[in-house]
């Protein structure tokens, strides 16, 4: 992989500064509503504190402004209990008190400080010499022997917190890091033939990765669905309708231009839905295309499309999910996602990446993938083939 990980750090009795990516989905009073993040960091914080490290624990939760930004105290309690072993909460992050917070750690114990994001410059993007010299940087450097990244699905953000710091400290990928890593920067050695499922709701998203992947060859076949899949739909000459239109153009206005491009260039490994689903009387009603067009929205493939796509990943070597195909947050237009991911999970290797693909597998009971990655907007990164600053950062 080329940078150094756990496997490198001589743990014993020193300070380790670790950023975890714990930015969840909170309920209407603020507390957690999902901690599949936290879980996935359990096993390298346990690995570091049964080593005997002093943890000082970075993290963020949510954006300034929004709706999900809070601090950890509640994913310090959490933590705590997935580890089976008290984590302290402070709430400063680089202040005096956080200072003396990771001074007074003993071995084998670990303290959550504030999130990052509280502070301004934590919310910026830097290249890393600047993000050096910030003040977080700057106050937690001299109280941290070692640092490591193991938040991959922040890789993408040039922060202080996850590029900032590397600058001035020895640093290491964490076990989430690494396995992300391994797993998403290596497509190219998974089995064929390699099938994409793209949908959801971020139209250019998909196309940047469609693009991506048949440019460099990496697709044998791409299943479109999702709002991604009614853009393709109406790029292939098909009246969709206002409502899935208006839906689409205000996302992006130029989303049927440049699936038209895509299935100009690559029509032949780019699937199009032949049915969708639609709302009538608050019941699900399945509309073929030449049916088509309708005045309400597409929010699922139909029966159709979801059992032909289904047979595709029979014979996947390789399926590749990012994004769901219908809104399976409702019941009545969960029926694609079932029976599409439901398939993907029998290809003889399967990835998955983004937040809400990795939701849709929950809510809906899907087992069987052989990696689901943490990362939403990092995962797409390294799947379009772009280095994550964080990573960069590693290998310096
Ligand atoms: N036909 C559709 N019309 C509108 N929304 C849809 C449709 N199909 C799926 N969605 C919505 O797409 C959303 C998820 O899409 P998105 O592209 O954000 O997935 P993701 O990449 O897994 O998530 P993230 O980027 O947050 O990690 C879901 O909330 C789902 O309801
Ligand atoms: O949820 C994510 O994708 C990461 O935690 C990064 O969060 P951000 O998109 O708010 O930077």
């Amino acid at each position: 992989m080329g940078i150094p990980t756990l496997d490198d750090l001589a743990v014993d009795g020193t300070t380790v500064g670790v950023r975890v990516d714990i930015n969840s989905p909170l309920d209407e009073d603020g507390r957690l509503a999902d901690d599949a993040r936290l879980h996935a960091h359990v096993g390298t914080l346990q690995e570091l504190l049964d080593r005997g490290g002093k943890l000082a624990v970075l993290a963020h939760q949510g954006r300034p402004g929004g709706d999900e930004f809070a601090t950890l105290e509640d994913h310090a309690d959490r933590l705590g209990e997935l580890l089976d072993h008290p984590i302290t909460y402070c709430d400063a992050t680089f202040s005096t008190d956080a200072r003396d917070a990771i001074a007074a750690l003993d071995s084998g114990e670990a303290v959550l400080l504030e999130n990052t994001r509280f502070y301004s410059e934590e919310y910026m993007e830097f290249p890393p010499a600047e993000a050096a010299e910030t003040f977080l940087v700057d106050r937690l450097t001299p109280v941290v022997d070692a640092f490591v990244n193991d938040a991959f699905a922040a890789a993408h953000r040039s922060q202080p917190s996850i590029v900032g710091l590397p600058m001035r400290v020895d640093s290491y990928a964490g076990r989430v890091m690494e396995r992300e890593l391994d797993v998403l920067s290596n497509i190219e050695d998974t089995p064929r033939p390699r099938v994409y499922a793209l949908g959801g709701a971020k139209i250019a998203d998909a196309f940047d990765v469609a693009e991506s992947v048949l440019e460099r060859g990496l697709a044998d076949e791409i299943l479109t669905s999702g709002m991604t899949g009614n853009a393709f739909l109406a790029a292939s000459g098909v009246d969709i309708g206002e409502p899935s239109m208006d839906a689409i153009t205000d996302r992006d206005a130029t989303a049927v231009e440049q699936a038209e491009a895509l299935l100009s260039e690559y029509g032949e490994k780019i699937h199009v839905p032949e049915d969708v689903a639609v709302e009538r009387d608050g019941e699900r009603v399945e509309v073929g295309i030449d049916e088509l067009p309708v005045d309400a929205p597409a929010l699922d493939v139909g029966s159709d499309t979801a059992a032909a796509y289904a047979d595709v990943f029979e014979t996947a070597g390789t399926a590749i999910l990012n994004g769901p195909p219908g809104v399976f947050e409702e019941e009545r237009f969960a029926h694609g996602t079932r029976e599409i991911f439901g398939a993907a999970a029998n290809a003889e290797y399967s990835i998955v990446g983004g937040g809400d693909t990795a939701a849709s597998l929950r809510q809906l009971g899907i087992e069987g993938f052989d990696h689901v990655s943490t990362g939403g907007g990092a995962a797409l990164r390294l799947l379009t083939g772009d280095e994550l600053p964080a990573v960069e950062v590693l290998r310096e």
